[in-house]
């Protein structure tokens, strides 16, 4: 079954717990949280502090997307503050094999981000240590922006290595998500969809979180 992991980037953080309470009432499977520092991409976000306020809130594990610079410095941190799964972003790490190992010594699953204009080479020898990887769909830092469409190649092109060699793990999109797109990109191979202003933005969260779920039965 495919996962539908809301960004809460698009939510209104002035209600932000009610806005969760809605996504996990509509029955969704993770929280997608991203994690932004105005270095590695033009926009600031949340931080710890954010995450430790709804840990123990909900029952929604937390998928927590940094994209910061030096993301080993924060580890510690997001663990502490509730975080399930981190996802650091191969262009943002000097040693990436490092930096993963540093994410599982501390009993987390690791995920490595690519940016679209990344290749899937740079992952090629670390696949086996990963729980996820995370194919960006749109350029990183904001909410909203529109699907970049080669990345239905880099999911099939992923999905055709995991296959290759014998590997299981989560294949995430994220960036530019909508129902119109959902199902294309569950074909190309994706099992995880992150989607913010699709799921936030809309007059009912419950109606649209339905809607996404018909469009991706058949996966
Ligand atoms: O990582 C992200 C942006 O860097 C967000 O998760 C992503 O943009 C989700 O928002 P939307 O579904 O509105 O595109
Ligand atoms: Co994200």
């Amino acid at each position: 079954m495919i996962k539908l992991a809301p960004s809460i980037l698009s939510a209104n953080f002035a209600g932000l717990l009610e806005d969760i309470k809605k996504v996990e009432e509509a029955g969704v499977d993770l929280l997608h949280i991203d994690v932004m520092d105005g270095h590695f991409v033009p926009n600031i976000t949340i931080g710890p502090l954010v995450l430790e306020s709804i840990k123990g809130r909900t029952t929604l594990p937390f998928d927590v997307h940094l994209m910061i610079e030096n993301p080993d410095r924060y580890i510690p941190n997001f663990v502490k503050a509730g975080a399930d799964i981190i996802t650091v972003h191969a262009e943002a790490c000097h040693h990436i094999h490092r930096t993963i190992q540093n994410i599982k010594s501390h009993g987390v699953k690791a995920a490595v981000a690519l940016n679209p204009g990344t290749s899937l080479t740079s992952i090629e020898y670390i696949l086996e240590e990963l729980d996820m990887v995370l194919i960006m769909s749109v350029n990183p830092g904001f909410g909203g922006q529109h699907f970049i469409p080669s990345a239905l190649d880099k999911i099939r092109s992923l999905k055709k290595m995991l296959v290759d060699r014998n590997l299981v793990m989560d294949i995430q999109v994220d960036g530019g998500i909508k129902l119109e797109n959902a199902a294309e990109v569950a074909g190309a191979g994706a099992n995880i969809l992150v989607a913010g202003s699709a799921i936030f933005n809309t007059e009912s969260i419950e109606d649209t979180v339905k809607l996404f779920r018909n469009r991706l039965d058949s996966f």
